[in-house]
């Protein structure tokens, strides 16, 4: 759906040149939720902004839907930008008009008639979930209220692509959640794609199918999102999986650990993208004669399942318990490691 070749944007401030997206290559496909992450000043909001030329490139390609949108004069360039909806952190709504009338702004600039406006209007409230509000001002709205009159605009025109500009980092923790799920339900419901940057990984975990990670205007990582959060090469990307999964401490605490419960093995389960086997733990206490104390453990939700480390002993006769670990080698994708063994 988005072809991105050798982008790159230099500004130039007090004769001081600074590359803000450096020689950047990218394919984004179609439906896809494509996160991109990185501190403030990596260039993420220059590079969304220049995927529709709100930032001109200083050279490079951008291919959207099969059409050159770095090669487009400016009359085709409005027409393009129509299927590109975009939502931006701080929402740019226009304060004086009601929210029916901030959707219907995208529409009237494309010279839709008014019943067929109207009509359209009302469908976008009711998929982000404002009925009710129509007639509000954007001052009497919630900030997540504010933002679902943002998508609804930019979904407006039927976009095709839809890039989100830090959309829910003004927002408190439980409506970037709400926002989120919106965000998810529109990718499935319309087949959008979606790009969408933000310095929070969460928000990464929570949605996105891939992830790349931005550094000094450049990508420095890119893939699956659950295995980079497996395996994170650069230093940069690890501190973000620390952001959601706490930092590593673990040859300290398998010390402790080892030390404390002298009893049994004690067992490491990684879950890596497992959906089906969540009872795990009860399935194992249920089949085998085992006794199982979970001891400690991490696992979050990405959309392509659990991942996560957990700690458990496990205590029993030794038969037992070779077939309970069997079991888990055998029938889930969970890798386990026995990591001490006092039988
Ligand atoms: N119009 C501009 N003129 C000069 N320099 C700019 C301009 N816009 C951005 N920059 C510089 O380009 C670099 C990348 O900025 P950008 O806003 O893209 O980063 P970011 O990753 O989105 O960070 P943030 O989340 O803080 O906005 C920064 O060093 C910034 O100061």
């Amino acid at each position: 759906m988005i072809s991105i070749e050798g982008l790159s944007k230099i500004f130039t401030a007090d004769k001081q040149k600074l590359t803000a997206v450096d020689n950047l290559t990218l394919d984004i496909k179609d439906g896809e939720i494509f996160g991109v992450i990185g501190y403030s000043g990596a260039g993420k909001s220059t590079f969304v902004r220049l995927l529709n030329r709100l930032e001109e490139p200083t050279g490079g390609r951008v291919v959207i839907d099969k059409q050159e949108i770095t090669s487009l004069n400016s009359r085709k360039l409005r027409l393009a930008r129509q299927e590109i909806g975009m939502i931006f952190q701080h929402f740019n709504l226009l304060w004086s008009r009601t929210v029916k009338d901030n959707i219907a702004f995208p529409l009237e600039i494309a010279g839709i008639a008014k019943a067929e406006r109207e009509q359209r209007v009302q469908e976008l409230i009711d998929l982000v979930g404002l009925s009710g509000r129509e007639n509000a001002y954007p001052s009497q709205l919630s900030g997540g209220q504010k933002q679902r009159v943002g998508i609804a605009r930019a979904l407006a025109n039927r976009p095709k692509v839809l890039l989100c500009d830090e959309a829910t980092s003004a927002l408190d923790p439980e409506t970037t959640n709400a926002i989120l799920d919106l965000l998810v339900d529109i990718n499935q419901k319309l087949g959008l794609t979606i790009i969408l940057i933000t310095h929070e990984m969460h928000v990464i975990r929570k949605i996105c199918n891939q992830v790349a990670v931005m550094e000094k205007g450049k990508i420095v990582e890119q893939g699956d999102v659950l295995d980079v959060f497996l395996r994170p090469k650069q230093p940069v990307t690890r501190k973000f999986v620390q952001q959601v999964m706490g930092s590593s401490e673990e040859d300290d605490d398998l010390q402790l650990l080892m030390s404390t419960y002298k009893q049994g093995k004690i067992v490491r389960l990684h879950f890596i993208g497992e959906t089906t086997n969540q009872a795990l733990i009860s399935q194992l206490a249920k089949k085998y004669a085992v006794d199982i104390n979970i001891l400690q453990g991490k696992i979050t939700q990405t959309r392509a399942g659990a991942y996560g480390t957990l700690f458990v002993q496990m205590d029993g006769k030794a038969e037992e318990m070779n077939k309970a670990i069997q079991y888990i080698t055998d029938e889930t994708s969970v890798e386990v490691e026995v990591i001490r063994d006092a039988n």
